[in-house]
């Protein structure tokens, strides 16, 4: 699904969300354009449509499981799954959640990390969403379909309100971006079906940290 299809192309909301998400430049470490979510939820109207937006897309879809990724995911998601009537499931990092767990890693750019289930949180057929604030290569979100799809959960799509533009289209994922203008882009959508829907492309501009005496760029 695509910005033609989902009539969210030239939404006025999406480059307000887009503008409320600030940006840290070398932010964990050098080199790092850091998308903060945290001051989206500092502003009430944009953080609102952000949500509305997702629930607005899947109210109909028959989803009875919303499944957030620690910890961003779960700034998102619990909202999400009241509005639409679903049970929200959180995706734990290790060592967090104190019943029988499943787990499944997934490779970052140095090193492994894991994501955590617990057991009879989904059943075998529940069609689930699972919600994180951001996609960069796609590791944890493929993590997290696989979780899903090792219970026997249908895992219909994964939502984030940001994609970094060197998402990686593969691992079970396909792109739509709400406002995608890329031929290319809207190539993928049109041949292979979407599991992957992203509101914004990371952000041109950013807002640097006071005092911080950094004068990094900025990509877009
Ligand atoms: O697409 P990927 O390359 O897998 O990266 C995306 C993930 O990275 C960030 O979380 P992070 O692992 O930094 O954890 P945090 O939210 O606990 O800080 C982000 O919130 C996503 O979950
Ligand atoms: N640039 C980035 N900003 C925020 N979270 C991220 N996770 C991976 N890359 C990120």
């Amino acid at each position: 699904m695509f910005a033609g299809e989902n009539g969210l192309k030239g939404d006025p909301r999406l480059q307000a969300i887009s503008e409320a998400i600030r940006v840290v430049p070398h932010f964990p470490k050098q080199g790092i354009m850091f998308q903060d979510i945290t001051t989206l939820l500092l502003d009430h109207k944009a953080f609102k449509d952000t949500v509305d937006i997702f629930v607005d897309r899947y109210r109909d879809m028959d989803i009875s499981v919303v499944a957030g990724v620690e910890a961003r995911g779960f700034m998102f998601g619990p909202s999400i799954a009241l509005a639409i009537g679903a049970k929200f499931v959180p995706l734990r990092k290790p060592k967090k959640l104190p019943g029988k767990v499943i787990s499944e890693e997934y490779e970052l750019e140095y090193g492994t990390d894991c994501l955590e289930m617990h057991v009879g949180a989904v059943q075998p057929g529940e069609r689930a969403l699972v919600i994180d604030d951001l996609v960069a290569t796609g590791g944890t979100l493929s993590a997290a379909i696989r979780l899903l799809e090792r219970v026997g959960a249908e895992v219909v799509e994964c939502a984030c309100v940001i994609g970094l533009p060197e998402v990686k289209i593969s691992v079970n994922l396909m792109i739509a971006w709400a406002d995608c203008e890329k031929e290319m882009m809207l190539e993928h959508c049109n041949n292979h079906q979407s599991r992957l829907f992203v509101m914004c492309h990371c952000k041109a501009h950013f807002v640097s940290v006071l005092n911080n005496g950094w004068d990094g760029e900025c990509y877009s």
